[in-house]
């Protein structure tokens, strides 16, 4: 067997369509994502960014098309795969302790409890909560929580980590740190990226590629990649002509998809 290269897909869409009862929301969406790529996927509201993060995650069936998951087919949730929602205050147990939460889903695949509690403490360290790990999620702030969160999806050592708006429930200085905490753990861990996103100037900022979405009935419009300087940097990324050349093209194809969307 071949070695897996950067170049690799990983994630592979086909023609993805999913309708709700009458209503068409994906039209046959078709991309790749490659081995360590940071995605991000924007498109107007109602475009079916999160419908279509639900597809690729196996959490639910697409209505045709395919997903394909390290050269399988998507038909449930795959084990090296892990999904971090917008969400947090539902997606941590709050009658469980933050370590006991980021642990949870390492119980069944890890039997060795002490190689479990270092992996616990890796990731906790990873996302800033080192020493933290006591705490339950009610005694931590939204951007704790969903560091927390990100830890839990780390702990998993997941090929693909999909995150659905992950960052919008939180103030804004928060969200900063949290864009460059996710580029900094991607790094560490070496994990394939995708995230959605309705921010533009984060799609731009976080990702290697935009793909852009449609409004519904859904394709991808454009599919851009994002030559900026790594590593990224809040103030001077943001200050160059090419950030802001790329921002304005995304501004354009998404008011323009809201223009033409038929739901
Ligand atoms: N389970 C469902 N049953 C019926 N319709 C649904 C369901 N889930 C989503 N929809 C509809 O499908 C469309 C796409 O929803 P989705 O949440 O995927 O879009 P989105 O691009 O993530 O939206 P937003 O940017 O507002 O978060 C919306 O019109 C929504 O109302």
């Amino acid at each position: 067997m071949s070695t897996p290269t950067k170049q690799t897909p990983i994630l592979e869409l086909h023609e993805l369509k999913k309708s709700y009862g009458e209503a068409k929301i994906l039209d046959g969406v078709t991309f790749d994502i490659r081995q360590g790529e940071f995605v991000c996927v924007v498109g107007p509201s109602g475009s079916g960014k999160t419908t279509l993060l639900k597809c690729m995650a196996g959490l639910l069936a697409p209505s045709d098309g395919s997903v394909v998951f390290e050269g399988q087919q998507v038909t449930e949730p795959p084990a090296k795969m892990a999904v971090v929602f917008q969400d947090y205050s539902r997606s941590l147990l709050p009658w469980l302790s933050v370590a006991s939460n980021v642990e949870l889903p390492l119980r069944n695949k890890v039997s060795n409890k002490s190689e479990r509690a270092a992996t616990v403490e890796r990731v906790l360290n990873s996302v800033g909560l080192a020493g933290k790990g006591k705490l339950y999620p009610w005694q931590m702030s939204g951007g704790m929580q969903q560091r927390a969160a990100i830890a839990r999806g780390l702990a998993y050592q997941p090929d693909v980590l999909l995150m659905d708006e992950p960052f919008a429930a939180v103030d804004a200085q928060t969200r900063i740190e949290l864009e460059d905490l996710v580029l900094r753990v991607r790094d560490e861990f070496d994990t394939t990226i995708v995230f959605v996103t309705h921010d533009i100037d984060e799609a731009v900022y976080l990702g290697d590629r935009v793909v852009v979405l449609s409004g519904a009935p859904t394709t991808v419009n454009r599919d851009i990649e994002v030559n900026l300087p790594t590593p990224r940097d809040q103030q001077q990324t943001k200050l160059l002509h090419e950030y802001a050349e790329l921002r304005a093209e995304v501004f354009g194809l998404i008011q323009s998809a809201k223009s033409h969307a038929s739901i």
